[in-house]
């Protein structure tokens, strides 16, 4: 058997020499590209190019690896790059251990500065300040529908849509000591209580359940008390030393959940785009189905409409629209242009790569 795998060692070791070289000179490149972008103060970060690459090397992977897999890699290998020309710094919803985190991870790679904020509000405020270069939110569950404070946030503030990420969200119930033995409470953020609900009265019918800023903070909670469970992520349960009672508890096994990026940055069009805006119209009758007309008209396809109760001013509503297509592809451009005319509010808050 040695003999064998001796000659195949000695290939793989000649080809990741190979690799190690390539990596190298693209690094300088990048380096190099650095430079250039420092000339002129362009942006390091750029979502649609790297949404290019990896859509690219999926789309040429000759096999045996998979494609989820060879993008991982390219995604690091873009990662490291960037992180030659700067460190970008992103702030999320933390502390360490949340699927916020994971987001960051996704979208940007490991060569990335996470920078943990107690609130969504906090992320939103680090982003605009500059105190980071981009943020992480959650906008969407697939079970639980909208997270409302990042609508309100998107429309309160000038920060922008750069790009979205979308990650399978799995509960596991946790505690100290691995069992529910002398556990008065569970706690969660109130969103992975509500995905978790039928679950839980199954289940844990009597255990009260309390609402805090986080799951990796109902972790921590967990590590320092006997009497508390957690419903969090298994990473946080690991990183907080917790033994699990019971994974993927969510009621929905394809539960996701979908995080937008957001900064300063108007990113440019990748080839597969989609655009986010918010409007609102007078409350009279026909008043939204005349507003979205243009849609129609151009032949944009709207992927999600979510309304939210606007709490001052002269509507009843703020309508958060998410189209297919960049705002520079004509359809959606001619079609903007017509509901901008149309409604009453209307702000766009980004056009950026649709998700792997
Ligand atoms: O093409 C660029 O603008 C680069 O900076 C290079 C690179 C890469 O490594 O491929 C790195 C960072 C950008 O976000 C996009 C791509």
């Amino acid at each position: 058997m040695t003999d064998k795998l001796t000659p195949l060692r000695e290939r793989i070791d000649a080809i990741d020499a190979q690799i190690l070289d390539l990596l190298s000179q693209r690094g300088r490149i990048a380096q190099q590209v650095g430079h250039v972008k420092a000339e002129t103060d362009a942006p390091v970060f750029r979502p649609e190019r790297e949404a290019q690459v990896l859509r690219g090397v999926a789309e040429r992977n000759p096999g045996p690896l998979k494609n989820q897999d060879v993008q991982t890699i390219f995604r690091e290998v873009m990662s490291a790059c960037r992180a030659l020309e700067k460190r970008v710094t992103v702030a999320y919803l933390g502390p360490a251990g949340t699927f916020s985190e994971q987001a960051v991870y996704q979208q940007f790679g490991s060569a990335v500065e996470g920078l943990p904020c107690a609130s969504i509000d906090e992320v939103f405020r680090s982003t605009e300040a500059g105190t980071a270069d981009f943020g992480v939110v959650p906008v969407e569950n697939s079970s639980e529908g909208a997270i409302n404070r990042t609508l309100d946030l998107m429309l309160a503030t000038t920060t922008v849509i750069s790009g979205e990420v979308s990650i399978p969200v799995h509960h596991s119930l946790m505690t100290k000591t691995g069992s529910m033995e002398g556990v008065g409470v569970v706690c969660a953020h109130s969103q992975a209580l509500a995905q978790c609900q039928v679950w839980l009265n199954l289940h844990h019918p009597n255990v009260e359940r309390r609402a805090v800023a986080s799951n990796a903070e109902a972790a921590v909670m967990a590590s320092q008390d006997a009497t508390i469970a957690a419903i969090a992520s298994e990473m946080a349960g690991e990183q907080y030393g917790l033994g699990v009672v019971q994974a993927h508890i969510q009621d929905d096994p394809h539960n996701r959940t979908r995080f937008v990026v957001i900064g300063t940055l108007q990113t440019n069009p990748s080839g597969r785009d989609r655009t986010s805006l918010v409007l609102a119209v007078p409350n009279t009758a026909g008043a939204v189905y005349k507003l979205l007309a243009p849609l129609a008209t151009h032949g944009v396809s709207m992927t999600r409409f979510e309304s939210r109760p606007a709490r001052i001013g002269t509507w009843e509503y703020y309508f958060y629209v998410d189209v297919e297509g960049h705002r520079q592809d004509a359809p959606v451009a001619r079609a903007l242009e017509e509901l901008h005319h149309n409604a009453a509010f209307f702000k766009l808050l980004g056009s950026y790569p649709v998700g792997l």
